[in-house]
């Protein structure tokens, strides 16, 4: 559907918003057309400010005149959070409860729409609290949601200061004087630009161009893992322990249970099983440098006396559970996913299932993928038995959940 004359990108209109919905904006309509709209809460009345006609089935905008706030409506903390600013955060006109609450609709609504679950049911269940649980504020943060980020990256603009990127969009927008609101303390302004910046949990912040320099620790309980400070770790300085915490709660190890981590980075869950007596353990993970940490890390966690065995394979993980004969082609009691945005996909799901294990980990940041992902294990025989959900990335849309999915 083409924009009308006078219906383009700037043109303004007001609408009722409807509910949110998963991609950090709540649905409209226009004379008929769906309306992506950024900056509003459900509810509301507002005037939007159209930004995107590319599209046949919808338009995007952002609500620039708030005409009937709601009441869990809040001026952002950060003076660049608003429409036309900083793409980074999606929520910051929303009190910290109600990002949490959108969050869990929009997950609720995924695990409907594409995992076919009844939502109502598994929370009447106990299977899910229906919540986006809060993470604890980094010590010394001032909270609500703000100074939690380690990983960080400012561009330069045309005159080398430090820069944002703007929401789907090449755009600059100068960082402000306070720095992103967002990152903890040490990383809210580079020392130069462009630049990334790494904030470990022991030892101080590393920057670097292109990417963070060096190596770095990061400590979880009594576990410590090495890995290069551009490798991948989570952003939030309390989401590794909760994580590892939370998915060996739910797998229920018990000693000498032969336990896979799938996608596993730098050994974060393979650690978990092992502590908890897991014999034997693989991982498997694409990128070579973090199979090389998570070689180093588990050999650490493992220690050296009637130490476990433990095997790692670099690679895809479709490839490695596809390779007949190998080391991974066995049972496996429990099974950890933990795949990048777009999910682990059906051929993955397939390959776990055909291992038969007693019990899935499932640790996901996109609900969609999730969902479609858990409306495969459902085909396959395996049903989900618990969700935890947390907001690991304040202001932002993203949430992470861990479904606990076991065979019917
Ligand atoms: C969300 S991270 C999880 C890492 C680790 N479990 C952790 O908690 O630190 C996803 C990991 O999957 C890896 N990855 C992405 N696609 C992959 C694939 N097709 N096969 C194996 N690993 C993959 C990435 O390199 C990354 O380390």
């Amino acid at each position: 559907m083409t924009a009308a004359p006078g219906e383009g990108v700037g043109a303004t209109f007001e609408v009722e918003v409807g509910p949110v919905a998963h991609g950090g904006h709540c649905v409209a309509r226009h004379q008929g057309r769906v309306v992506f709209v950024r900056h509003a809460l459900p509810g509301e009345r507002v005037r939007v400010q159209i930004t995107d006609t590319g599209h046949d089935r919808f338009w995007r905008g952002d609500a620039v005149e708030v005409l009937d706030p709601d009441p869990d409506r809040v001026t952002p903390p950060c003076p660049v959070a608003g429409p036309g600013g900083c793409g980074g955060c999606d929520l910051q006109h929303a009190a910290p409860a109600a990002q949490r609450r959108l969050k869990a609709a929009v997950l609720a609504e995924q695990l409907t729409r594409l995992g076919g679950l009844d939502v109502d049911r598994l929370v009447e269940a106990a299977v899910w609290s229906g919540t986006v649980d809060a993470l604890p504020d980094p010590p010394g943060a001032p909270g609500e949601g703000l100074g939690w980020r380690t990983r960080v990256h400012y561009r330069a603009d045309a005159e080398g200061r430090p820069a944002m990127l703007a929401h789907r969009s090449h755009e600059l927008v100068p960082l402000p004087a306070e720095g992103c609101r967002i990152a903890v303390p040490e990383l809210a302004r580079p020392p130069h630009a462009p630049a990334e910046g790494v904030r470990p949990s022991t030892g101080p912040a590393v920057w670097g161009v292109g990417a963070p320099d060096g190596r770095i620790v990061e400590e979880v309980g009594g576990g410590r893992f090495g890995l290069a400070a551009a490798g991948f770790w989570q952003v939030h300085p309390a989401a590794a322990a909760l994580l590892q915490r939370t998915v060996v709660t739910a797998l229920d190890p018990q000693p000498g249970e032969s336990a896979l981590d799938l996608y596993c980075g730098v050994g974060l869950f393979a650690a978990g099983l092992l502590a908890a007596g897991c014999d034997p353990v693989a991982g498997v993970e694409a990128s070579r440098a973090a199979v090389d940490d998570a070689r180093a890390n588990l050999a650490a966690a493992a220690g050296a006396d009637q130490a476990p065995a433990v095997r790692l394979v670099a690679g895809r993980v479709d490839r490695a559970l596809g390779r007949r004969g190998g080391p991974l082609d066995r049972r496996w009691d429990l099974v950890v996913l933990d795949p990048p945005r777009s999910g682990a996909g059906r051929a993955v799901v397939e390959q776990v299932v055909a291992r038969r294990p007693r019990a899935v980990g499932y640790v996901a940041c996109d609900p969609a993928a999730l969902g479609r992902d858990l409306a495969t294990f459902a085909r396959l025989g395996y049903r989900l038995a618990g969700l935890r959900a947390f907001d690991l990335f304040p202001m932002t849309q993203h949430l992470e959940a861990v479904a606990t999915l076991v065979r019917d």
